[in-house]
């Protein structure tokens, strides 16, 4: 298993009485893309920002890229790559004068191909204003490397983007990671976690609620499989018991059974098809998806 980047034990953060992140821990790994997921309010944006360095926590320990981030910020920024939710770029800077701030904040040049890899060659010269928001989220996406950080925390990366835009952000991130750089996003797109992250975290309440690998977190729930099935002859009737699945209905032809044990019921529906000498037409199994996990806890918050 690979060294954390990201450690943060016990964090609070209050915004006077109210206790936005109250007692939060997370660990991510170098050179993984982890997802911190969260209905509205849940303290995302709050954590990422005290990882950030700015917000000071109330109470916690947070080390990132082997930085305290409120007493070494110095140091973390050079290390720290960062894409807010709602970019703070004045609305008239050019694209280029954008790119030639940064690199002077990070005292360095940007990494050879930088702009040809963002598309951003032929935007150099329009104001940040004129750019559509897939644009203005690429500008960001390569700011926040400019200075070849170890770390990249982003905001919904691709809140809002049609999707070639975001399936072109999606390769991007991809990218980096493979270069090693460690990529933390907050979303609250299911689909994103699940294609793009390599482990996830729920926030709910301001606490982390469960941890691992989308699959690991889907596979923790209450949620069943839905099987899906048409025979050649149709031998089988609706309402048929299976030994750990539930018949759910007959709909278009099909008989739909949910059940646990995905091995279990295919294999007994198997042998009573070749039991009654037919044969499978069609088969369509439904694994729970990472949103209805997702529903379930927040519900049960
Ligand atoms: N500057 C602030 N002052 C007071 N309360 C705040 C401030 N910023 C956030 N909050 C509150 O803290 C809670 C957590 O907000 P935060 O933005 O961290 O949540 P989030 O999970 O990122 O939400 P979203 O998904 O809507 O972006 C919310 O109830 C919010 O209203």
């Amino acid at each position: 298993m690979s060294e954390s980047i990201v450690s943060i034990q016990n964090l609070v953060k209050r915004y006077s009485a109210f206790t936005a992140v109250n007692g939060a821990d997370l660990e991510v790994r170098r050179g993984e893309v982890f997802g911190l997921l969260g209905p509205n309010g849940a303290g995302k944006t709050t954590t990422l920002e005290c990882l950030e360095g700015m917000r000071r926590a109330d109470a916690g320990h947070i080390r990132i890229a082997g930085c305290d981030p409120f007493r070494e910020a110095s140091v973390l920024r050079k290390k720290l790559g960062v894409q807010l939710q709602s970019s703070s770029l004045p609305e008239y800077i050019l694209v280029g004068e954008a790119l030639e701030l940064t690199e002077a904040w990070s005292s360095g040049s940007a990494p050879e191909g930088l702009i040809e890899e963002f598309g951003l060659q032929d935007l150099m010269k329009k104001q940040y204003r004129q750019l559509s928001t897939g644009q203005k989220r690429r500008l960001n996406l390569a700011l926040a490397l400019v200075k070849n950080p170890e770390v990249v925390v982003l905001d919904e990366p691709t809140a809002g983007l049609d999707v070639q835009s975001r399936a072109l952000l999606h390769d991007k991130i991809r990218k980096i990671r493979a270069q090693g750089v460690t990529v933390l996003l907050a979303t609250h797109d299911m689909a994103e976690a699940e294609d793009l992250c390599d482990r996830i975290a729920i926030l709910l309440n301001g606490k982390i609620a469960v941890c691992g690998t989308p699959e690991e977190v889907t596979a923790a729930g209450n949620q069943e499989t839905r099987i899906r099935l048409r025979t050649a002859r149709g031998s089988l009737l609706p309402g048929s018991d299976l030994s750990g699945a539930a018949f759910v209905r007959e709909k278009d032809g099909y008989l739909e059974w949910k059940c646990r044990d995905l091995v279990l019921t295919i294999t007994e529906l198997f042998r009573q098809i070749s039991d009654r000498e037919d044969s499978v037409d069609d088969l369509r199994v439904e694994r729970p998806s990472l949103e209805e996990r997702f529903l379930e806890l927040v519900k049960g918050a």
